[in-house]
């Protein structure tokens, strides 16, 4: 099948479809409009309410959710950010997860902090 060219949408247009009875998410730059899957979604369709129009990623990572679910949410793709609203930029800039460069910049502090300790130590 070609790969057909997805209908770009902003931020601003997706918080939009904010309501019960509409509701769109961005989940990994792309734009799902979830409405019909509302009470099919075995996590309740509470958390897809409050997260209408908004930025889910994280939240839908934090999940766990399984291949099936990422499978099942292709149905319901509309479009992708534009590419300046993007997370994820291509091109020019890099792809920055900011809770793992916490996790890495920690773990470096510590690291540091060990070899003072042992360089200290190994004085006496
Ligand atoms: C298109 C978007 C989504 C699809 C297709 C989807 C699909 C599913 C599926 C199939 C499950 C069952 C467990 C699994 O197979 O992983 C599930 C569980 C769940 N989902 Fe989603 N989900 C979506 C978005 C979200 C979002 C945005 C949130 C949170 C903000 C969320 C929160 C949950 C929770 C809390 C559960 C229950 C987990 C459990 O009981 O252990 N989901 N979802």
């Amino acid at each position: 099948m070609a790969q057909t060219v997805q209908k770009q949408y902003s931020l601003a247009e997706v918080a939009q479809h904010n309501k019960p009875d509409d509701v769109w998410m961005v989940i990994h730059d792309k734009v799902y409009d979830v409405t019909k899957f509302l009470h099919e979604h075995p996590g309740g369709e509470e958390v897809l309410i409050e997260w209408a129009g908004k930025e889910a990623t994280a939240e839908f990572d934090d999940v766990g959710h399984s291949s099936d679910a990422k499978e099942q949410m292709k149905q319901f793709l509309v479009g992708e950010i534009i590419e300046t609203e993007r997370k994820k930029k291509t091109g020019a800039g890099i792809t920055i997860n900011q809770r793992s460069a916490l996790i890495a910049g920690s773990a470096l502090a510590i690291g540091a902090g060990l070899a003072l300790i042992f360089k200290a130590s190994s004085k006496k």
